[in-house]
């Protein structure tokens, strides 16, 4: 039987929430970390791991028939691979630079400048659409330090936290592109890998669903359940069942996480008590 060659950053940003999102799907691969390839013992898929910037190519070639890749290196390098599921993590921007006592008027200020740069290609497309003529000094890393040396007037690079801008005096003027992990597919992927990645996609979907929700069980007097219900939608309709005290019951449901919060403080409010909140390891709908 084939197996889905799949690509994932050998060492990097990447590489441990990919093997997490792999190991969190049930797969279980054999890992020495200074092997190139690993195979899955209960899933037909090879692991390959490889350098986050090579991975395009290798996509492109039919190397690897899928990849755990960074958005922002399929827009710099892989405009023509597709990505067929966004993972949710490495999540950063890629953004504009500039010394923080310099006045940044508008982007017009970067005519006939020097921008350092990991993404040429990403940078020079910005530059086209606003029509500034400037020079890209393209280099692989480190790239916050080439203003205080003297090496650039500005940068592009990415951004999660602001932390290296702000350890370097630079300040954040503009943002090129939004990004995230991604599951990208091989152009020349065959039918048989196909149907193996869209198992795994089927799988990442699941547990991406059950990252993204919480599971929420409480108790509450059975006169308040309707307004409670109100608040607790869950994913057809909340779960309700007679507590052994009479006139109380349970009440069990599926809540996204980024309202969490604020649906606690409402059902308290209604008088919900013993609330308890689960993580969910997967989600089938
Ligand atoms: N600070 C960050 N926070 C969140 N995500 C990030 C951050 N920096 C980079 N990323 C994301 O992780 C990916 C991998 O970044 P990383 O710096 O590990 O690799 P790289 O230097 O681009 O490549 P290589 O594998 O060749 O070393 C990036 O393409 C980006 O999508
Ligand atoms: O906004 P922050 O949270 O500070 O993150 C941004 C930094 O993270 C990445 O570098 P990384 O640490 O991956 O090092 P590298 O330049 O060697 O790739 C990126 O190139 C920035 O330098
Ligand atoms: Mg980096």
């Amino acid at each position: 039987m084939s197996k889905l060659k799949i690509a994932v950053q050998k060492s990097g940003r990447l590489h441990d929430d990919s093997m997490k999102i792999l190991k969190d799907v049930g797969i279980s691969i054999d890992n020495g970390r200074d092997q190139l390839k690993a195979s899955a013992k209960n899933f037909p898929l090879e692991v390959f791991y490889l350098r986050n910037g090579d991975i395009p190519q290798y996509l492109r070639d039919g190397i690897v028939d899928a990849a755990i890749i960074g958005e922002n290196v399929l827009i710099e390098k892989g405009q023509d691979i597709p990505i067929i599921e966004k993972l949710g993590f490495s999540s950063c921007r890629l953004s504009l630079a500039v010394p923080k006592n310099i006045q940044f008027k508008s982007l017009k200020d970067l005519q006939g400048k020097r921008i350092a740069t990991s993404y040429p290609n990403t940078v020079q497309a910005f530059l086209n659409k606003n029509q500034i003529k400037a020079n890209l000094h393209i280099i692989n890393g480190s790239v916050e330090i080439t203003p205080n040396i003297g090496l650039a007037d500005a940068i592009v690079d990415i951004v999660s936290s602001g932390s290296t801008l702000f350890k370097n005096n630079l300040k954040e003027v503009d943002v090129l592109l939004q990004s995230e992990a991604v599951l990208a597919e091989s152009p020349l992927i065959s039918n048989e890998s196909k149907n193996i990645l869209n198992k795994l996609k089927f799988r990442f979907q699941s547990v991406l669903k059950g990252r993204q929700n919480k599971y929420v069980l409480l108790n509450a007097p059975n006169n308040k359940i309707p307004d409670i219900i109100e608040i607790l939608p869950g994913m057809k309709s909340p779960t309700i069942l007679p507590l052994a005290e009479a006139g109380w019951s349970s009440l069990h449901s599926v809540i996204n996480k980024n309202d969490f919060w604020q649906i606690i403080d409402k059902l308290k409010a209604q008088g919900a008590e013993g609330i308890l909140v689960c993580p969910i390891e997967n989600m089938v709908i």
